[in-house]
């Protein structure tokens, strides 16, 4: 039986804080495949482009606009028989790219037992009931704040920032500050006071954070580097002055630019890659990305967006770890069933493997340098959704070969052997990245 290779045409959420016209890849690479209602304009900003069966925003088959969704129900071994028996006709994973102008909303993603209950509550606001983990891996560089900072760090800023120590409230501070620098100590108990301090933070009253917003922005844009005392070793003073002013700018008063003192902020270079589990406080703030996650859509926010925020539920949900934001980083590996040929070997081009600790999905970016570099990859028990984010080549499955260039996209059914060529010059680069799942 032929494997299919059917070339999807994918959509693009235009969220508030994506990227503007042409400067989003999101909206480059969707606008790469022919659309009859995708026209980019230059002064809307698109967000994320989807790549699956996630009922919002389907794939289809640019052949015959039918949804993978439909395709995947009619014919359940294009996920293989193991993926389809345990997830039913439908990708586990949800793929997206991601063009980020502004900073996302202060946010996690709930379990599965909590999307369950969150669901039935309210499946407007949470429409899956499903879990969320996702890892993401840089295309440009990129920022953003991603699980709670060591708790020294916290306890230097509410020692150094008075406004901030000013809405998570006195008692609550020194508590904190109490337990963050008990040597060794009850590890719960700390949790409980970061818990304590953070839920101090998120329940001040509006007028409280517009009079302590306005004391903030005069601080950093007045002490520059020695604001917060120079800061901490992860991030400096400088750096701290410069996002508050620059999340001031962009949401104006907001209790989400003092979360920032209490989250990681992490800078990522392309190919670097960070992986959160659901419950994980984060917030992207700039960049463009390749994002996959767990098939599902619920996102608890508080902060930093115009759209619904459930404050209490996120303070309630979080797990409130803390760790220096390398533990979050996830290092990739050389993955072990491709092989590469002699130009690519020559050529320096490589094939790696970011494998988060969950079941759902990894992802495998391809890098082929020169023309006829080729990786041929050893057939999938699974599904497996590719992307090409630079150069181009051609994508081939058994006797099935296209053409596939910046942008396009290809769902490749399960036992497929996939070979990638490139067609770029001497000294440039063909990318791909290609999400799957195999059980
Ligand atoms: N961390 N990234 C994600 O979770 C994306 O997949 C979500 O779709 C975005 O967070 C959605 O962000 P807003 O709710 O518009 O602020
Ligand atoms: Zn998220």
């Amino acid at each position: 039986m032929q494997v299919p290779l059917i070339r999807l045409q994918c959509g693009v959420n235009s969220y508030e804080w994506g990227k503007k016209g042409s400067e989003s890849a999101a909206a480059r690479f969707a606008a790469a495949t022919p659309s009859d209602n995708l026209s980019i304009q230059a002064d809307k900003p698109y967000a994320e482009l989807w790549m699956g069966t996630h009922p919002s925003n389907p794939s289809k088959d640019l052949t015959t606009g039918r949804t993978l969704l439909d395709l995947c129900a009619e014919n359940q071994l294009l996920l293989s028989e193991s993926v389809a028996s345990k997830y039913g006709s439908k990708l586990p994973f949800l793929f997206k790219v991601l063009s980020i102008h502004k900073a996302l909303s202060i946010q996690a993603h709930p379990n599965k037992k909590l999307a369950e209950q969150l669901h039935a509550r309210d499946s407007k606001n949470y429409p899956d009931d499903n879990h969320k983990p996702e890892m993401a891996i840089a295309i440009t560089p990129f920022e953003g704040l991603c699980g709670f900072r060591p708790l020294g760090e916290i306890a230097h800023f509410l020692e150094t920032v008075k406004p901030l120590r000013t809405l998570v409230g006195e008692s609550e501070a020194s508590q904190f500050v109490q337990a963050a620098n008990q040597e060794g100590g009850d590890e719960a108990a700390k949790k409980k006071a970061l818990q304590t301090a953070f839920g101090g933070l998120m329940s001040s009253s509006p007028e409280d954070v517009d009079r302590e917003t306005a004391s903030l922005v005069k601080l950093a844009e007045s002490e520059g580097a020695d604001f917060a005392a120079g800061g901490v070793s992860s991030t400096k003073g400088a750096v701290l002055a410069e996002l508050v002013t620059r999340l001031n700018g962009q949401f104006g008063s907001d209790i989400g630019i003092f979360v920032l003192f209490f989250l990681n902020f992490v800078t990522l270079q392309p190919g670097e890659a960070l992986f959160l589990v659901a419950d994980d406080i984060h917030a992207y703030v700039s960049g463009d990305i390749v994002e996959c996650m767990a098939a599902s859509d619920n996102v608890v926010r508080a902060g930093l967006t115009p759209k619904f925020k459930d404050v209490s539920t996120l303070v309630d949900m979080l797990t409130y770890n803390y760790a220096p934001i390398d533990e979050q980083k996830m290092t990739p590996t050389e993955y072990p069933y491709a092989t590469l040929n002699r130009n690519a070997y020559s050529s320096g081009s490589s094939v790696m493997l970011y494998d988060p600790p969950i079941e759902e999905f990894s992802v495998v970016r391809t890098l082929l340098r020169g023309e006829g570099a080729k990786a041929t990859f050893d057939p999938l028990e699974g599904p497996s959704i590719v992307i090409c984010t630079g150069g181009k080549g051609t994508i081939a499955v058994g006797p099935t070969k296209q053409e596939i260039q910046e942008g396009y996209v290809f769902f490749v059914g399960s036992t497929a052997e996939l070979v990638l060529e490139s067609a770029v010059g001497q000294d440039e680069e063909f990318t791909t990245f290609k999400a799957f799942c195999e059980i």
